[in-house]
């Protein structure tokens, strides 16, 4: 089993993945360092949410390699992959899943508290997250007295509080508006700048999204694009078949 390069914080090799006998990712390599920004980019269905769910641990791969440092991720158990995605990863879906029972701040403090911080050090810190984006007035309120773009952005508070390794956002700003976007998505990019968080930001074909403003100034430092499960290559380049590593568009 080969070690992965140095100065990735996350790197993957031939990554394969399928549904019931079909194919969503077919040999995919990737190497991401510490404190990048990268966005994963293609149409639907290109094995966007794959990646992102083989590269956190929540879906094992059929085949191929992840290293989370000096961490084979790929060779986890269930609990130890569950134990690693609790302790150093965060996940934000395009659906908030929150706890429904209990009101905002405490789902954003929720990660904080099952790894044994205190109550008044979690809330806090959740607190500072929801005003961040902009629903401290929220924090009492209970998920079905929010509506939809409020409970997502007590879904990214709590990606935030626990203050990932890296963060995983699978299209983190699908249910907001415009406006709501962009500045979600600021604050997710200024928020894994200035903690040194390294992030993985899948959004489909980004000429549609908010997520110019994230890949067309740059904000990102890469793309990887995917088509059909693949590394998508940039229009002109020689075909290498077999050849998986990434797509440097940015
Ligand atoms: N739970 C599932 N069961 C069966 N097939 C699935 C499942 N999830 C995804 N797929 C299929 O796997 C392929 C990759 O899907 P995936 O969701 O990873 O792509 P995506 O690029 O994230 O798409 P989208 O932008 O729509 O979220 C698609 O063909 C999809 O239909």
């Amino acid at each position: 089993m080969a070690a992965p390069p140095d100065d990735d914080v996350l790197w993957a090799r031939e990554l394969h993945y399928a549904y019931d006998g079909s194919p969503a990712l077919q040999g995919v390599t990737l190497g991401v360092r510490e404190r990048e920004i990268v966005t994963v980019t293609g149409p639907r269905g290109s094995g966007k949410t794959t990646l992102l769910g083989c590269l956190s641990g929540r879906l094992a791969p059929k085949s191929g390699e992840i290293w989370f440092n000096s961490l084979p991720v790929h060779t986890l158990g269930r609990q130890s992959r569950e134990r690693l995605r609790r302790d150093r990863f965060g996940w934000i879906g395009s659906e908030p899943q929150l706890v429904p029972e209990l009101t905002a701040w405490e789902n954003a403090a929720l990660p904080l508290l099952l790894n044994g911080a205190r109550q008044r050090t979690a809330r806090s810190s959740a607190t500072e997250w929801l005003e961040r984006l902009d629903i401290a007035d929220c924090a009492r309120k209970r998920p079905a007295a929010l509506v939809q773009s409020q409970r997502q952005r007590v879904a990214i508070a709590r990606a935030l509080a626990s203050r990932p390794a890296v963060l995983f956002a699978d299209e983190p700003t699908a249910p907001l508006h415009r406006t709501d976007r962009l500045h979600a998505l600021r604050t997710l990019v200024s928020a894994a700048r200035s903690h040194g968080i390294t992030m993985l930001l899948a959004t489909h074909d980004p000429a549609a999204g908010a997520t110019d403003e994230v890949v067309g100034t740059s904000v990102a430092d890469r793309r990887i694009s995917l088509v059909d499960g693949r590394h998508a290559r940039p229009t002109g380049a020689p075909d290498t078949k077999g050849s998986a590593t990434c797509s440097l568009f940015v």
